[in-house]
């Protein structure tokens, strides 16, 4: 078991992004802006949809690193550190997702 974390990644996502260097591509996708890193992490969504289609336990690994990986970009370039993320999912681990559903519903 690993114990490098998304917030681990978070920190080095946030220091290539300063780092402004040629040879980066966390820099280059800042550089670029939101259209184009969220370009992208919704072309690793589809590629990790397909992965898990087909059944590749490989493949959707390795597409799921890229999908994490671009999603720490976008949240990073929105300024959505990624502990509000976990806070949130936190707050719903008191109810399952069917009755938060059903709750929704009722609105
Ligand atoms: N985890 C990742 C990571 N996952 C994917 N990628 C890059 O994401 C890019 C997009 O990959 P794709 O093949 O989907 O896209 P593409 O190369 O444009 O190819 P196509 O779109 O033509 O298919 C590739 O260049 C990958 O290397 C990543 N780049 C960086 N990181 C992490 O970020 C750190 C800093 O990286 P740099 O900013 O590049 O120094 C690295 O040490 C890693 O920890």
């Amino acid at each position: 078991m690993s114990d490098f974390s998304l917030k681990d990644l978070e920190e080095i996502v946030a220091q290539r992004a300063r780092s402004g260097e040629a040879d980066s591509w966390t820099a280059k996708l800042f550089a670029k802006g939101m259209p184009k890193a969220a370009q992208k992490l919704g072309e690793e969504s589809v590629e990790t949809v397909i992965a898990a289609v087909r059944g590749d336990a490989k493949e959707l690994v390795s597409e799921s690193a890229d999908l994490l990986y671009h999603w720490l970009v976008v949240l990073t370039i929105a300024g959505v550190p990624v502990s509000d993320v976990m806070k949130e999912l936190e707050r719903r681990t008191g109810q399952s997702g069917v009755a938060e559903k059903a709750s929704r519903k009722n609105d």
